[in-house]
């Protein structure tokens, strides 16, 4: 790239708002588990949506106590987003609604929780599979820069379209920001905005200028620090000339598609797991709920600038089958010690994180919060995952020597 020093480097983050096809999904899949976890926090849910033209179908295992309309839920999810005619996208109200639920399955059932009978330290993981929590020191929240300022800008789209503010946008839309960035000695330093990529759905009442202009002033002037701009960020506002067909009548969704914007914007790394839908007997959420907090504790604690936590599990069994933890090389003292100090602070069973992070409370949009504008560096208190927990060494004599060798196998 013209004009970058030897050792910088740039690195995107995409996001997508509430209108996203994938997004209205993911919202859906949470608000269905919400909706079951409000009247019996015992469900098991594993609900999946999908969209297109004129319909919306959940489909997926719910066995709970709970009586929910499940169309219901569907509507009014779509309404609050805001698609309420075709010409938007989706009309909440006439749109096809399939409901194809079914019971978990009973052998799941058996190894999973023994029917609901099983203690919290025994109860098993939903599933097998491998999840990550991450976290770097760049910004305060501990999450990538990129990631964050996409995020960001998409919970700004959202939110200047409901106050009224830019009254033709409409609910689907992307971003995507890139970050010129310097490796030192493996923290991340962000040192400007490369580029700045928004899409916006948008009625037949704005011309394209006038769409950059708003986009502009209301969405990205409010959320871009101006230290990280200069006279070389480049905007592309609406590059596709078009946008006024959205939502799911301009491209099919499906819960789940989005772990990435749900994540770390492509940072760290991805078991490929989904969350939404899921209740958190289900290791794929709750596993990387608990590795992001453990990641998040180990740099809050000052022993990493960066740190990335690595989780698995087998279907039916409490304990992890492996946890791994990689500083990048900007770790106080060795891996193996954060890891140590990891394993001792934090209990990865499924029943004992469910317990810590308060997992089973749903309802009031608990979950369903979370499927859109990120599951990470977020500061409302649903997020129990967020709440980092203090961290100490043995004694400052073990992380003196530690620090010595660590030195020792750097150079080595
Ligand atoms: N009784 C069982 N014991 C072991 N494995 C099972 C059992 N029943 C189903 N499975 C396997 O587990 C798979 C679930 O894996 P998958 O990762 O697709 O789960 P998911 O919850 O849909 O999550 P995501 O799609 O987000 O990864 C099933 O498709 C099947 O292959
Ligand atoms: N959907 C399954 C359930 O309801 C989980 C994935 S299959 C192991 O438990």
């Amino acid at each position: 790239m013209e004009g970058m020093a030897d050792d910088t480097f740039l690195f995107t983050s995409e996001s997508v708002n509430e209108g996203h096809p994938d997004k209205l999904c993911d919202q859906i899949s949470d608000a269905v588990l919400d909706a079951c976890l409000e009247q019996d926090p015992d469900s098991k849910v594993a609900c999946e949506a999908c969209t297109k033209t004129n319909m919306v179908m959940v489909f997926g295992e719910i066995t709970s106590k709970a009586k929910v309309d499940y169309e219901k839920i569907v509507r009014d999810t779509c309404r609050s987003i805001g698609f309420t005619s075709d010409e938007i996208g989706l009309d909440a109200d006439k749109c096809n609604v399939i409901v194809h639920l079914e019971n978990q399955c009973d052998q799941i059932a058996q190894i999973v929780h023994a029917h609901g009978t099983k203690e919290p330290e025994e109860l098993g993981a939903g599933d097998q599979g491998h999840m990550f929590g991450y976290a770097t020191d760049e910004t305060e929240e501990l999450m990538p820069l990129s990631h964050v300022l996409a995020t960001k800008l998409s919970a700004k789209l959202s939110e200047v379209r409901h106050s009224g503010l830019c009254s033709w946008m409409r609910p689907d839309g992307k971003t995507q920001v890139t970050v010129e960035y310097k490796n030192s000695n493996g923290a991340m330093i962000p040192l400007r905005i490369h580029t700045v990529l928004i899409s916006t759905q948008h009625d037949e009442t704005v011309t394209n200028d006038e769409i950059a202009a708003e986009v502009r002033e209301h969405v990205i002037k409010p959320i871009i620090p101006d230290k990280y701009l200069d006279g070389n960020t480049v905007f592309h506002i609406n590059p596709s000339g078009q946008f006024s067909n959205g939502g799911p009548r301009g491209d099919a969704g499906l819960t789940g598609r989005k772990i990435i914007v749900d994540t770390y914007g492509g940072w760290g790394a991805h078991g490929g797991g989904a969350f939404s839908g899921k209740d958190c007997t289900k290791v794929d959420r709750s596993g990387a709920y608990i590795a992001r907090q453990a990641a998040k504790s180990v740099v809050a604690a000052g022993l990493a600038r960066r740190c990335l936590v690595q989780v698995s599990y087998a279907i039916g069994m409490p304990r992890p089958m492996s946890i791994f933890v990689d500083s990048y090389g900007t770790g106080k003292v060795r891996d193996s010690q954060i890891r140590k100090l990891v394993e001792e602070n934090f209990d990865f069973r499924p029943g004992m994180i469910m317990l810590a992070l308060n997992l089973k409370r749903g309802g009031n949009k608990r979950f369903q919060k979370t499927a859109v504008h990120g599951h990470f560096g977020r500061s409302d208190p649903d997020f129990t995952w967020e709440v980092v927990k203090p961290l100490h060494l043995e004694s400052e004599q073990d992380a003196a020597a530690a620090a010595g060798d660590s030195r020792l196998s750097s150079i080595s």
